[in-house]
C-alpha cells in the first residue's frame, strides 16, 4: 500500500490549474530533498505525463508497476496505461479500481508526500480516494472568479463531510505582473480565494500570478527558477511541509 502524507490537489472547476499545481508543488517538494509520488487520478482527461514530457511507460517485476521518474518525482498515470491518447470510456467501479490499483500494485518504496491530481468536482474518484486513504489531507485550488470559488466550495463541503483536513486554499492565476513593472494586473478579478478560505475556515495559502508561457521549453508547465511561480512554488512547498510536520 502506498505510504506517505496523502495531499489530494482539488477543485469544482476544471482548468483552474490542479495539474500546474500538483506538478510544481510536487518538484518543489523534491527540491526540499522529500520523497514524492504524485498520482494523476484525472482519469479521462489525464495531463501529467505530457506536462512532465514522459513518452516512456513504465515496467512491471512480478506484476507490480515501477514508478515512472521525472524531475525527482515518482509518477503514475491512466495515461500510461492506455495507447495513442485513445478516450477513457470507463464507468464508476472501475474508476475504484483504478485508484486501488495506483496505490496497492506500484512499487513506490518509502514516501514522504504523495500528491494526488483530483480530476474537477466531487465524483466517483473523490469518493474512492476519500475510501481508500481516510488521513489523505486537500489543498483547494480556485481562481479569483466569484463562479470557480462558489464551485469549489462544494468540493471543500465535501472534504469536511468525509472528515478530511482541508490543508488551505491556493488561489490561482491571481494576478499579472510583467517582468518590468511593480503593477499588478488582476485579470480575473480579486477575492475568489480569501472568500473560499473564509466560508471553509482555512487558510488562503498562496496567491499564485499567471506567469508568460516560455515556450524555449519542451516542458512549459514546469516554472523555471527566475519566474515569480517558481518561487511562489517553492514558499508552498515550505509552507505544506511546515503544516503536515506540525499536525
Ligand atoms: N498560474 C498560471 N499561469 C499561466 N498559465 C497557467 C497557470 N496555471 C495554469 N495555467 C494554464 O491553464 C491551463 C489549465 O491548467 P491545468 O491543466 O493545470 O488546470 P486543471 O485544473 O488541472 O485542468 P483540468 O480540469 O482540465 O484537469 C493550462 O494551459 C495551464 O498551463
Amino acid at each position: 500500500m502506498i505510504n506517505g502524507s496523502a495531499i489530494s490537489i482539488t477543485s469544482g472547476k476544471g482548468g483552474v490549474g490542479k495539474s500546474t499545481v500538483s506538478v510544481n508543488l510536487a518538484i518543489a517538494l523534491a527540491n526540499m530533498g522529500k520523497t514524492v509520488a504524485l498520482i494523476d487520478l484525472d482519469i479521462y482527461g489525464f495531463s501529467i505525463p505530457k506536462m512532465m514530457k514522459i513518452i516512456n511507460r513504465p515496467k512491471t517485476i512480478n506484476g507490480k508497476i515501477i514508478p515512472l521518474e521525472s524531475h525527482g518525482v515518482k509518477i503514475m498515470s491512466m495515461g500510461f496505461l492506455i495507447k495513442n491518447n485513445e478516450p477513457v470510456v470507463w464507468r464508476g467501479p472501475m474508476l475504484g479500481k483504478m485508484v486501488e490499483h495506483f496505490s496497492y500494485d506500484v512499487m513506490w518504496g518509502d514516501l514522504d508526500y504523495v500528491l494526488f491530481d483530483m480530476p474537477p468536482g466531487t465524483g466517483d474518484v473523490a469518493l474512492d480516494l476519500h475510501h481508500l486513504i481516510p488521513q489523505s489531507k486537500e489543498i483547494i485550488i480556485t481562481t479569483p472568479q466569484e463562479t470557480a470559488s462558489h464551485v469549489a466550495e462544494r468540493a471543500g463541503v465535501m472534504a469536511k463531510k468525509a472528515n478530511h483536513e482541508i490543508i488551505g486554499v491556493v488561489e490561482n492565476m491571481a494576478y499579472f505582473k510583467p517582468n518590468d513593472s511593480e503593477r499588478h494586473y488582476f485579470i480575473f478579478g480579486q477575492g475568489g480565494g480569501q472568500k473560499l478560505a473564509d466560508k471553509l475556515q482555512v487558510n488562503l495559502l498562496s496567491q499564485l500570478p499567471i506567469e508568460e508561457v516560455n515556450i524555449n521549453t519542451e516542458t512549459p508547465s514546469i516554472y523555471q527558477e527566475g519566474t515569480l511561480l517558481y518561487s511562489s512554488f517553492q514558499m508552498l512547498a515550505k509552507q505544506v511541509d511546515e503544516i503536515i510536520k506540525y499536525q
